[in-house]
């Protein structure tokens, strides 16, 4: 289809090489389906009791899991209706336009597909993602001079607003038991710090030897993302993977590798996939709570088990470990 990446094409060697060597199947089947621990947030404005209930409820699944969902989060339906259906909009475009310069890259590779780096049917994914940096926002105004428009403006930065607050919300309810000062994310966030990525999961013809999206952890404090129906998202629990249950009507919130630095440990930024299905398209919208470049990230209790680092500093050697090996590597890097 036209509005396809031409993965095939472009991939071809890797294609070609995983056919002749018989890769064998990646994806391991009977893998638990799991519910998150859901999180009810209207809970934070009931009483004293149901308030600390729910911070200790947030605080544990961040600490065992990684991972939770959330209701009456404060986005509202029809917000995130108008926020897929412009996502579906752009993905439906054609490919060359979309691979447009001054198009949908309001940044650097902010429109991308695969992995350029990749060396294997393992680290390839089988995505397209529209990645919207928020600082970057104001350029779409120009861009839609350019050429009539594809993305709402309006959608993006509504959405992107009410992302933050929420991000900050949540950073600040998991920081009270960690002895963290409240004002930290204010001073150290701000609305165009963070960004916004639009993900599309194709029917994926190899979809037993290659993933939706290969397994990472992210890179900033925690991510909120919304998923449809399909499902796909797995993450990694002592060591195996579990599928998490999809579920339209809440919002799935992760720690990223800054509040497991942040934290010293306790909050658990979890490795996760998606599985790329075979005959279902899936679109997803993950929202990365990121702090300035110059933060420093540093552990919030003593002894650390990390270095301090600056958001600048894990960048660059995240692009270094990938230029040459091809994974993130991540925090790893920063064990003292
Ligand atoms: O599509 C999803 O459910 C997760 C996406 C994700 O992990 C990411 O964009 O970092
Ligand atoms: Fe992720």
């Amino acid at each position: 289809m036209a509005n396809e990446p031409p993965f095939f094409e472009k991939y071809k060697a890797i294609f070609q090489r995983s056919a002749d060597e018989k890769e064998k199947s990646i994806i391991v089947d009977a893998i638990e389906e799991l519910e998150l621990p859901l999180i009810d947030l209207g809970h934070l404005n009931l009483g004293p009791l149901e308030r600390q209930e729910c911070i200790e409820k947030m605080a544990r699944a961040a600490t065992e899991w990684g991972f939770f969902q959330i209701v009456n989060h404060g986005i509202p339906e029809e917000l995130l209706t108008r926020l897929k259906q412009e996502q579906i909009k752009v993905f439906q475009l054609p490919f060359e336009k979309k691979s447009e310069d001054k198009f949908l890259n309001l940044s650097v590779q902010g429109y991308r597909w695969g992995n350029p780096l990749a060396t294997s049917l393992r680290n390839l994914s089988c995505s397209e993602v529209l990645h919207i940096s928020l600082n970057d926002i104001s350029k779409m105004d120009e861009y839609n001079k350019l050429r009539p428009f594809f993305l709402a403006r309006s959608t993006i930065e509504e959405y992107a607003e009410k992302a933050n607050v929420l991000a900050q919300t949540l950073a600040e309810h998991l920081a009270e038991s960690l002895g963290i000062k409240a004002s930290y994310f204010r001073e150290n966030c701000s609305p165009t710090s963070s960004s916004l990525r639009l993900n599309r999961y194709p029917p994926c013809p190899y979809s037993s030897m290659m993933f939706g999206i290969i397994p990472h952890t992210d890179t900033d404090f925690l991510t909120i993302v919304s998923q449809d129906q399909v499902g796909g998202l797995q993450l990694n629990r002592d060591g195996r993977w579990v599928s998490v249950k999809p579920n339209p009507e809440t919002l799935v919130v992760n720690i990223g590798d800054f509040y497991q630095a942040l934290s010293n440990g306790t909050y658990k930024s979890i490795t996760h996939r998606v599985i790329a299905n075979q005959e279902c398209e899936r679109y997803s919208a993950a929202y990365f709570y990121c702090p300035t470049y110059e933060t420093v990230i540093e552990s919030c209790s003593k002894p650390s088990l990390y270095r301090k680092f600056s958001f600048k500093e894990y960048r660059e050697q995240i692009q270094k470990d990938l230029k040459a090996t091809g994974d993130k590597v991540g925090l790893s890097r920063f064990l003292l």
